[in-house]
């Protein structure tokens, strides 16, 4: 449990209108201060206590020229991390209407850099669930707008097609706990930062859409838009839930400051209601030894309790105005923030079950205690054990026997059917030890049941480490031998092939046409009796410098593999459609920016009006009741932007999540195709290396045992049955080019492969080199 007071914060729009004078102290150890001065003679009413200074202490102030991004830092970021850590969380703004709470809270629209806490925020908590590959997170958006104390979703997409009025109401639920229910608030699923901002931007222009001259709801409403993120690892039981409110109040102005009159001042006496029935609580809240808390009074209130007093980390923005004409709202701004601060919060680990996991242990243990009691009330189960009851209990009864432990125990629990059955298992154990003591195994092992006995026979495992290892070995030497005299052959070849290029370049043309004369087939011959030529170990040296380039050829062979791989096609052509996929998203993308630039272009224009409309009723005219033609036009457009921002988003959404599916596939095929590649070079590899041997051996020149590995089996079937296997497993059959690209291998130079991945690639890219030579000087490939 973590106790700690509402931190309270102050913020102080930019002006550049009359200020009074102020001054802003951040150097104090104990945090902030603001002081106001305020000549006598401007004290009037409100503030006439005859001072003139007025100090009010905070965490921190932000002056005037502050940026978003610190605020978002020094505010929100460390409740970001609290809420990450599975503690509730609430970030609220108050002050008069202007001061800049909505700026604060969600951000000006003109600047990325305004980007608010809620963008913000989310960008925070994304990143952060992308990268923590420890816990699974999922995360919910709720937007709430309480005006004239009824609750509204924002996020509820009948807002298209009905008013305000005609939407279903949030009403308050309280369970027996005194936990709130919020009835008819939707959660809205966002598993993106993306789908997050939509949804924030679908809600503020639902409210803005939603106003009236008779209901500037940005003003007049409560705006409550909250995150909820459940985290839990993998594999645990255990689910962290957390919520994060970011509250933007209504515009705490007297009533009779703002000299509203009618139906205005009918919310702005619910707005003042519920702002005064907030100061009582948190007076309350203030107050030691107060035992109740009207809580109750007000939606919002009811709604906040957690973050008034309760189990929540909270944190206040008191947003100040030193504008000469607002410098009393302001002080009645810091003094309710100065109460705030007195409250103490009790923010809780949110920590819980996962009720299905529950309900999976209790039924378990459900089934425990009904054995037992068939144990002790003698009503035994007669029915059969199931062949998985029965393979879990040999399981059991294995694991039992092999652990060396004296201590162990076995756990069958108290059903007498799986007792019974694991004694008849014991029994038949036990009338096999005589016979095994016979055979002479295990003569030392004092452990009669356990299967460890024959672990010095000549199948122990150590045995048949060893035996793995002393092959592995000799087929290391064979590899060794094979690449050296292969590299000895290989290096005269080279040579040769060079001294050919040389000649070539220097007289082209003229042995162009006398290539075309002269046969093909002398200079195969020649190179393949070059081939067969020895070399020294000092050019065995000046090809392993080489090997790098050389290797080449295993990447040549896959291109070539590749192109007439069955899935190659596949593979083609879903590149082709996620590119066609790319282009679309990014064309959509384009688009439902466009949108959402032409919404906010609208709701500015929408809002620059109904200042128009609210500076007229300043100037003494009565406001009118009838709506507005501009207003409503204005209105009329953002709604139809906003479908269409809708489907387009939606469209995009519905491709990226096509995009990922395509990608996925592509990397499937990507794999399966060198995972092909790997097996049919493995396989043709071997093949190769079977050749080799098979015709040493007839030759009588082979080193037995140091080229080829030990076969009991005749060479000649050895070698068939590779070819079976070969095709029997062949992923998809190489190409005749590639074909001949290994047949090139033992056949013309009689190279032979290991079928060790590395060392066959560096032998098939000489092969390769080889035949590139021939392409070269004109000697069609074989
Ligand atoms: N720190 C700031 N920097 C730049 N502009 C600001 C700042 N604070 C507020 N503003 C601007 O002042 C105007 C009023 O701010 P805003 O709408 O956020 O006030 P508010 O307190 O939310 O008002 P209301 O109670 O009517 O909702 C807006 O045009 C906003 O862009």
């Amino acid at each position: 449990m973590v106790k700690q007071t509402i931190q309270i914060f102050a913020r102080v729009k930019p002006s550049n209108k009359a200020t009074t004078v102020y001054s802003v102290d951040n150097e104090e150890q104990s945090g902030g201060s603001l002081e106001f001065v305020v000549p006598r003679d401007l004290a009037d009413g409100f503030i006439n206590n005859k001072r003139e200074s007025y100090r009010f202490r905070f965490r921190k102030v932000f002056d005037q020229n502050i940026k978003q991004e610190e605020i978002f830092e020094a505010i929100a970021k460390p409740v970001a991390d609290n809420v990450l850590a599975g503690y509730n969380g609430t970030i609220f703004a108050y002050g008069q209407t202007g001061s800049g709470k909505t700026f604060t809270i969600t951000g000006g629209a003109e600047h990325y850099s305004d980007r608010g806490i809620i963008p913000r925020t989310l960008s925070y908590l994304y990143q952060h669930f992308n990268h923590d590959r420890s816990m699974v997170y999922t995360t919910h958006i709720s937007y709430l707008e309480i005006y004239n104390e009824v609750g509204y979703d924002l996020l509820d997409p009948r807002h298209e097609a009905s008013n305000l009025e005609d939407l279903p109401k949030v009403t308050i639920m309280e369970d027996p706990e005194q936990n709130i229910h919020l009835k008819n608030l939707s959660l809205q699923p966002s598993a993106s930062e993306e789908e997050a901002l939509n949804l924030l931007f679908m809600g503020d222009t639902n409210r803005m859409i939603a106003e009236t001259p008779m209901n500037q709801a940005s003003t007049r409403s409560h705006c409550i838009f909250t995150i909820h993120v459940c985290s839990r690892e993998p594999g645990s039981a255990t689910l962290r839930r957390s919520k994060l409110h970011l509250v933007d109040l209504a515009g705490s102005e007297r009533v009779g400051k703002s000299g509203v009159g009618g139906h205005i001042l009918t919310e702005a006496k619910y707005i003042n209601l519920s702002l005064h029935y907030l100061e009582q609580v948190i007076t309350a809240l203030s107050e030691k030894n107060r035992s109740h808390i009207p809580y109750r009074n007000s939606m919002m209130t009811s709604v906040l309790r957690d973050s008034l007093g309760g189990n929540c980390m909270t944190t206040m923005i008191a947003m100040v105005s030193v504008e000469k004409r607002n410098v009393d709202e302001s002080i009645s701004t810091c003094r309710f923030a100065q109460r705030v601060a007195m409250i103490k919060t009790e923010a809780l680990l949110n920590e819980e079950l996962d009720p299905s996991l529950v309900i999976i242990r209790l039924k378990k243990e459900i089934q425990c205690l009904k054995d037992e009691l068939a144990l002790v009330t003698g009503e035994q189960r007669c029915d059969e054990l199931t062949q998985e009851e029965i393979q879990r209990i040999e399981d059991q009864l294995k694991v039992f026997l092999d652990d060396p432990d004296p201590e162990v125990t076995l756990e069958l629990g108290p059903d007498m059917r799986k007792i019974r059955h694991c004694f008849s298992l014991l029994k038949v154990r036990l009338k096999e030890i005589p016979a095994e003591l016979s055979k002479g195994n295990g003569a030392g092992d004092i452990s009669p049941l356990s299967s460890s006995r024959t672990r010095d026979g000549p199948q122990s495992p150590v045995n048949k480490e060893f035996l793995k290892l002393k092959d592995m070995l000799t087929q290391r030497d064979n590899e060794i031998s094979i690449l050296v005299s292969m590299l000895k052959k290989e290096k005269h070849k080279v040579q040769e092939a060079n001294a050919q290029i040389a000649k070539l370049c220097s007289s082209q043309s003229s042995f162009q046409s006398s290539l075309s004369s002269s046969s093909s087939t002398d200079n195969e011959k020649r190179i393949k009796q070059e081939a067969s030529d020895d070399t020294t170990h000092a050019e065995h040296v000046k090809y392993k410098r080489n090997g790098a380039q050389l290797s080449m050829g295993r990447q040549e062979a896959f291109e070539i593999f590749k192109t007439e791989h069955e899935d190659n096609i596949t593979l083609e052509d879903n590149k082709v459609i996620l590119k066609q996929r790319f282009a679309e998203a990014k064309e959509l993308g384009v688009r439902v920016n466009q949108a959402r630039s032409r919404v906010n272009e609208l709701k500015k224009q929408l809002e620059t009006r109904r200042m128009q409309i609210a500076a007229q009723g300043v100037m003494g005219n009565q406001p009118s009741t009838e709506l507005d033609p501009v207003e409503e036009r204005l209105r009329k457009q953002i709604e139809e932007e906003k479908k269409q921002y809708k489907s387009t988003f939606e469209r995009l959404k519905g491709l990226k999540t096509e995009i990922d599916h395509l990608q996925h596939l592509h990397q499937r095929s990507k794999i399966k195709l060198q995972k092909d590649f790997q097996d049919w070079w493995t396989q043709e590899a071997a093949s190769l290396q079977q050749d080799k041997c098979s015709v040493s051996s007839r030759a009588g020149q082979s080193q037995d045992n140091s080229t080829c590995p030990p076969s009991t089996s005749s060479l000649h079937e050895h070698h068939v049955g590779n070819q079976d296997r070969a095709q029997r497993q062949q992923p998809n059959p190489p190409t005749r080019e590639l074909r001949a690209l290994f047949a090139a291998g033992p056949s013309s130079t009689s190279i032979p492969l290991t079928g060790d991945q590395e060392t066959d690639g560096n032998i098939l890219a000489f092969i390769k080199a080889r035949q590139n030579l021939l392409t070269r000087t004109g000697v069609p490939p074989k």
